[in-house]
C-alpha cells in the first residue's frame, strides 16, 4: 500500500476527471493591516471527493472554509465554485462546525426538517427525505425525541443529518467531533463516511488530527509552512470509498500514511525562512 505527493492510479481523478466544485487559483488571504495568513494557494475539490485540509493551529484552514462560504473575500487571487468566482454568501454549501445549534424546543426530525421546510419543499417530500436521513445516521428510534434527551454522539448525527438533507454541493466540515470522546468519534468517522458514500456528498474537512484525516478523507493536504501558509503537502489516501473508519487503523500500509502525514504535519509547522536557512 503506498500513498503519493501526487495523483497515484488508485485515485479516482486519475480514471476519470470530474467536475471541480472549489477551486482556488493564486489566492492570498489575510486580516486588516496585517499580513498575508495564505498566500499563493492553489487548490482543487472535486465533486464526490471527501477532502481534509489538515494542519497546525492558527494555519487558515478554517479561513479557506471561510471563502468557500462565501463569509471572506480573498486578497488576491481567484476563489471559484463551479467555475465562477464567489462574490456572495454561497448558499450552495453546507457548513458543520463544533457548535451544537439544535434548536431545543423541536424534535430531531424537526430539527432535521429546518433546512427543506426554509425551502418551502412539499410537506410530504419532507417526510420522505427526514426519514431517509434518518436511515443513514442510525437515528430513526430518535425522531421523536428533544435535543436534551440525546447523547452526544446522537447530537452530532442530528447536526450531521440537518447539514447533508439539502444535499449541498459541498459540505464544510470544520473540526466537528472534536469535542467527542475517542470511541464517539470513531462510531462517528463510520457515520460520517457511510453517509457521504450513500449520498455522494462532496465534503471539505477541516482537523488537526492526523488520524481523522487519514480514516476519513480521499486526499488530504497539509496547510501551513507559514505566515504565510499554502498547501504544504497533498496525500491520496488509497483506501477507497466504502473504507471502514474503524478497522482502517489496522489495515496494511496504514501506519506508513500516519508516518508520512506525520512527518509533512511538523515541515508544515517550521517557517518558510527557517526552512530555507
Ligand atoms: N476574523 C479574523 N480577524 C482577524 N484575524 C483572523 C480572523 N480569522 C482568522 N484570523 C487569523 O488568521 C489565522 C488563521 O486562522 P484560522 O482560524 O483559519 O486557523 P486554523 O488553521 O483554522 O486554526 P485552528 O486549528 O486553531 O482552528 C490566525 O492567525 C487567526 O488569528
Amino acid at each position: 500500500m503506498t500513498i503519493s505527493t501526487k495523483e497515484t492510479a488508485t485515485s479516482p481523478q486519475a480514471t476519470e476527471p470530474r467536475r471541480v466544485v472549489f477551486e482556488t487559483q493564486g489566492m492570498a488571504v489575510g486580516f486588516g493591516d496585517r499580513p498575508d495568513v495564505l498566500a499563493d494557494v492553489d487548490l482543487k475539490v472535486h465533486a464526490g471527493e471527501f477532502v481534509a485540509l489538515l494542519g497546525p493551529s492558527g494555519c487558515g484552514k478554517s479561513t479557506i472554509l471561510n471563502l468557500a462560504a462565501g463569509l471572506l473575500r480573498p486578497r488576491r487571487g481567484e476563489v471559484l465554485f463551479d467555475g465562477r468566482p464567489i462574490t456572495g454568501v454561497n448558499t450552495s454549501v453546507g457548513y458543520m462546525t463544533q457548535d451544537d445549534t439544535l434548536l431545543p424546543w423541536r424534535t430531531v426530525a424537526a430539527n432535521v426538517a429546518l433546512p427543506l421546510r426554509m425551502r418551502k419543499v412539499p410537506k410530504q417530500r419532507i417526510q420522505q427525505e427526514v426519514s431517509r436521513y434518518l436511515a443513514f445516521l442510525d437515528l430513526q428510534h430518535a425522531a421523536g425525541l428533544y435535543p436534551a434527551q440525546l447523547s452526544g454522539g446522537m447530537r452530532r448525527r442530528a447536526l450531521l443529518a440537518r447539514s447533508m438533507i439539502y444535499d449541498p454541493e459541498l459540505l464544510l466540515m470544520d473540526e466537528p467531533f472534536a469535542a467527542l470522546d475517542a470511541q464517539m468519534r470513531q462510531q462517528l468517522h463510520a457515520d460520517l463516511r457511510r453517509a457521504v458514500h450513500s449520498t455522494q456528498q462532496t465534503v471539505l474537512f477541516v482537523t488537526h488530527d492526523l488520524t481523522e484525516a487519514a480514516v476519513l478523507a480521499d486526499r488530504v493536504l497539509v496547510i501551513g509552512g507559514g505566515p504565510p501558509g499554502g498547501v504544504a503537502a497533498e496525500f491520496t489516501i488509497p483506501f477507497g470509498a466504502e473504507r471502514d473508519p474503524a478497522t482502517l487503523p489496522y489495515e496494511d500500509g496504514f501506519a506508513r500514511i500516519q508516518q508520512e502525514l506525520q512527518e509533512a504535519l511538523t515541515r508544515a509547522r517550521v517557517p518558510k525562512q527557517k526552512e530555507e536557512e
